[in-house]
């Protein structure tokens, strides 16, 4: 359970949004640093870089992005480098960026670094303490997970990101349903901190390209997402969702497996798989049409359209929709009397309602999974990304 204490160290020192956009700017720094320094301003750009590096909070790519512009602007002046190819996401991503301040001259680029810098270490607010964790609860990090009142929840923990899953909380939370397929938990709840449930799969999980190139990283995606998956299939008790705020992508799809969701009245529920040049997965490609027929189910996975929370317990993904002031509280006390109810009884119930389709969700889940895989390998995808990442688009 160790591994679930996972992000608080990391969030630090920026490593939740992937490493290509991390590196892009920090790993500039020492080749610089080494330079004699010419002018006056030289002191205050060398002074801002060192400030950078010391920041503890991410500050976004799109300030990343122009950080890295306005440093190679104002230490090697327009941009010298090819076009990077479509696939190659960070360097494109980094290629547009400086490509775009044209010919300003260095000593410019070099001032409005130093502003830049300036004015965001003035807005940034010093880190908060980890909350010390309570009896049973792993604290701090990007996935918390506690045990209560044979309850074990796990939450969402990266609100300034809207709880978008790095690979590395999809790993947790497969940690964490594998203790709680164990423990003496008799439900198992997902929810989220702060004002949204989830935001889906983080995309930058798809930046980081390793040396086997776009394809070895589809594979790799396609394996954890195949894995994940398998285990929401395979849990052996109830899972429940607190949808407590807007749940886009995965961890929409996947409420498909769950066995009670309930929704906050604040919640939405979208799956923006053709935007993203993707396709369905979680099983939904037949949960989906199965709870809701077919053609409902293809305004939203094919179409993308958003559904309210009553619009989704209509639909019958959404078992009851509560007012959001009143959700926790209603929430808690109902499923604190759930787990009174005779443990073996449930869990027998269950089992016969789940048995029968188990096989029949594996074969869905390898066959999403595969057209994921390639659908990872489009330009449709590759530029959806990027437009992501360069924030001119959002859902
Ligand atoms: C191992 C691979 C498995 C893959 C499984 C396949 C899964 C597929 C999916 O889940 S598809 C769905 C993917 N999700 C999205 O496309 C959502 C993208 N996000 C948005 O469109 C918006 O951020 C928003 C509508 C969720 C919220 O908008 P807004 O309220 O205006 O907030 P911000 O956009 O400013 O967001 C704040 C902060 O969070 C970062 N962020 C939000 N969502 C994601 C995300 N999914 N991935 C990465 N980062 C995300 C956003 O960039 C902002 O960060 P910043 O402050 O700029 O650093």
């Amino acid at each position: 359970m160790a591994q679930l204490v996972c992000g608080l160290a990391r969030r630090w020192c920026f490593g939740a949004l992937g490493s290509p956009l991390q590196a892009l700017h920090l790993q500039a720094l020492p080749l610089h640093l080494g330079r004699t320094v010419m002018r006056a301003s030289q002191k205050d750009f060398e002074s801002a870089l060192r400030q950078v590096k010391l920041w503890k909070k991410d500050p976004g790519n799109e300030v990343k992005l122009k950080l890295y512009a306005l440093y190679k602007q104002a230490t090697e002046g327009p941009c010298n480098l090819p076009k990077p190819g479509m696939m190659d996401l960070v360097n494109k991503a980094k290629w547009d960026a400086w490509s775009a301040l044209g010919s300003l001259p260095k000593e410019t680029a070099r001032e409005n670094y130093v502003d830049l810098v300036s004015s965001l270490s003035a807005a940034s607010e010093p880190p908060s303490p980890a909350k010390p964790a309570a009896d049973g609860e792993q604290a701090g990090g990007d996935l918390v997970v506690t045990s209560e009142n044979h309850i074990t929840t796990i939450t969402f923990n990266r609100p300034a990101k809207k709880n978008a899953i790095t690979t590395q909380m999809y790993r947790d939370i497969m940690l964490a349903l594998q203790a709680a397929s164990k423990d003496d938990s008799v439900l198992t709840v997902l929810t989220g901190n702060g004002d949204y449930y989830c935001s889906g799969n983080d995309l930058t999980n798809f930046t980081d390209i390793p040396p086997g190139g776009p394809e070895e990283k589809a594979r790799t995606n396609a394996v954890l997402l195949r894995e994940f998956v398998d285990y929401f299939i395979d849990f052996p008790k109830p899972l429940v969702a607190v949808v407590n705020g807007p749940a886009v992508g995965i961890s929409v799809t996947i409420l498909g497996l769950f066995d009670l969701v309930y929704a906050s009245d604040r919640a939405t529920f979208h799956t923006p798989f053709s935007p993203l040049g993707l396709s369905p997965e979680g099983c939904s490609s037949y949960t989906f049409p199965k709870m809701m027929g077919p053609s409902k189910a293809a305004e939203m996975l094919i179409f993308g359209r958003k559904l309210t929370a009553q619009e989704a317990c209509a639909q019958g993904l959404v078992t009851e929709v509560f007012p959001d002031s009143t959700l926790q509280k209603e929430v808690w006390t109902r499923l604190r009397a759930y787990t009174k109810l005779p443990p073996n009884a449930v869990r027998t119930s269950r089992e016969v309602m789940r048995s029968k389709g188990r096989e029949r969700l594996h074969a869905v889940n390898a066959e999403e999974c595969e057209a994921l895989r390639q659908r990872w390998l489009s330009e449709e995808c590759a530029s959806a990304v990027l437009r992501f990442m360069s924030r001119k688009a959002k859902l």
